[in-house]
Formats: structure tokens, C-alpha cells, sequence
């Protein structure tokens, strides 16, 4: 029998999750708060990426993550309101929370608190598989949710993306390879997510998105995640027109995540 892959294993994990949430609040209940939250207070976490790169600017979502699956703790002062503020004086145009517990060490106070601290738009950062989650990220105040197209089928995807975009969100559709990026284009979001990091293996080469930013059409916006981590990786990207950028690792590490950012992008 095959051993499991990270991936596998969340997404497994995740289907216990939603059982167990669930049973605490029900779907309608939830779909509740969800709904009753404030569309107008959504702060346009496509509109701001789009913002930066029209301007000439690096678009970057600076993530807040204490610890990752490959990399173990990355950062132990970790109080996310201060690295939301520290971000967004460093000129960030958006920030990804990481929510998950098991895997990340994450929370959904650590996005409310964020969100909180500054004016950015918030990506609840998860592995989402099921509507739950979905309301779950709006009744927590994200903007916008990440859809993984090697954890999700065609259906799901269209389901969970037709979900977010009722509840006022915007989508990041990720994807690592061409046939999962020719999904994510029959999907509406214009937000496309080329992951550098294989989810099933953890290997890590930019190379990735080199291979596949030429298929990428002009009407999407494509943002490379995963190991960029010096000032010679934002220039790789750069020159070939990549301009919007997720990262986490290299802020995470840092003793002021903000001056990091500004460092790595300004
Ligand atoms: O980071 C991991 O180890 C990981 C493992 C399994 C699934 C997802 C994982 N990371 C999620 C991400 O995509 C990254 O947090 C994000 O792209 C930032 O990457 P980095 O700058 O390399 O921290």
C-alpha cells in the first residue's frame, strides 16, 4: 500500500474537521453568520493585487504562519497583529493567514486579529474541501479563500468558488502543474496561484512557475508561492513579468517581517 501524502493526510484530517465543527454549530447556522456579515467591509483582495501590479509594483501577500508541515516551527515571537502591521507599513497589498491547527500550528483568531490590526485584504490560507469551510472563512471576516485544484474534483471546485463569490469573496485557484492549471482556467476567478512547492512531496524549485507562466493568459493574474526567499528570486520573477508574489518562509524567519518584505521587494 502507498504511504500517504501530506496533502493526502490533511485533506483526511480536514473531513474529520468539518464533522466535528459541524456537529458543534450546523451548516444553517452558520450559513447564518456567515450571510449576516457586512459585503460592503470587504476590502477587494483581487482589486488590491491588481492595484499594485498596474501601478508597477510588486504585488506581495506577506503570509502569517508559525509553522509549516516541511519546515517545523519558523517563528516562536509570533503575534500576528504586530506582523499584520509590520506588513502592511511595508507595503504589502494583502496577507494570507494560516488557519489550520494540526499542520500549521494556525488559528481563525490569528485572521480575525490580523485583519484587525491593519487595512489589508485576508486570504483565509486552509485546505478547503467542503462548503462548511467556506462560510466558515466568510463568518471569520476573510476576503478571500484558497482552493487547491490537487485537493478538490472539477465539481467541487465550481461548487466551493460559486459559494465564495455569493458570499462577496474573491478566489486564489492553486495549481503545480499544466494539466491542474487548464482546470483553474475554467474556473472565473482571475486569481491564479502557481505553487513552487509539490504538496504531495515537498520538493521546491521556481522552476515551476518558469514552466508554466507561458500558459497563463493575459486576463489572469498569476502569482508564484512558495520558496522565494532572496532578492535574486524576486529578480528571476520579474524579468519574466511575474509580478505578484506569495510568501511566507523568508518573513517568518525574520526578526521584523515587515523590514524583510521591504528588504526582499523595495
Ligand atoms: O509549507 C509547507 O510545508 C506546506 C506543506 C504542505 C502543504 C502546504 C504547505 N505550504 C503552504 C504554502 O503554500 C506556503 O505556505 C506559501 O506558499 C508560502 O510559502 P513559503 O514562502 O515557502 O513559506
Amino acid at each position: 500500500m502507498n504511504t500517504p501524502t501530506i496533502l493526502k493526510k490533511i485533506i483526511d484530517t480536514k473531513a474529520v474537521e468539518v464533522a466535528q465543527r459541524s456537529a458543534n454549530l450546523p451548516l444553517n447556522e452558520l450559513k447564518a453568520q456567515a450571510l449576516d456579515m457586512d459585503k460592503d467591509a470587504l476590502r477587494g483582495f483581487y482589486r488590491s493585487m491588481k492595484a499594485k501590479v498596474d501601478a508597477g509594483l510588486p504585488a506581495v501577500i506577506a503570509e502569517i504562519k508559525k509553522a509549516s508541515p516541511s519546515k517545523g516551527v519558523l517563528r516562536e515571537n509570533f503575534i500576528p497583529q504586530e506582523i499584520a502591521e509590520s506588513y502592511e507599513k511595508a507595503g504589502a497589498a494583502c496577507l494570507s493567514v494560516l488557519t489550520d491547527r494540526d499542520y500549521f500550528q494556525g488559528h481563525e483568531d490569528f485572521l480575525k486579529a490580523a485583519r484587525k490590526a491593519c487595512s489589508l485584504p485576508v486570504i483565509r490560507k486552509d485546505f478547503l474541501v467542503d462548503p462548511y469551510q467556506i462560510y466558515e472563512a466568510r463568518a471569520i471576516n476573510a476576503d478571500c479563500v484558497l482552493l487547491i485544484v490537487s485537493a478538490l474534483s472539477k465539481m467541487q471546485l465550481q461548487d466551493l468558488e460559486g459559494i465564495a463569490h455569493e458570499l462577496g469573496m474573491d478566489v486564489l485557484v492553486e495549481v503545480h502543474d499544466g494539466e491542474e492549471l487548464e482546470t483553474a482556467l475554467t474556473m472565473q476567478t482571475p486569481l491564479v496561484g502557481i505553487n513552487n512547492r509539490n504538496l504531495h512531496t515537498f520538493d521546491l524549485t521556481l522552476e515551476t512557475t518558469f514552466g508554466l507562466l507561458d500558459k497563463v493568459p493575459s486576463d489572469r493574474l498569476l502569482v508564484t508561492e512558495s520558496g522565494i526567499l532572496g532578492p535574486e528570486d524576486v529578480a528571476a520573477m520579474r524579468e519574466r513579468d511575474v509580478h505578484a508574489f506569495l510568501v511566507g518562509e523568508a518573513f517568518m524567519r525574520a526578526d521584523d517581517p515587515g523590514e524583510e518584505l521591504a528588504k526582499l521587494f523595495f
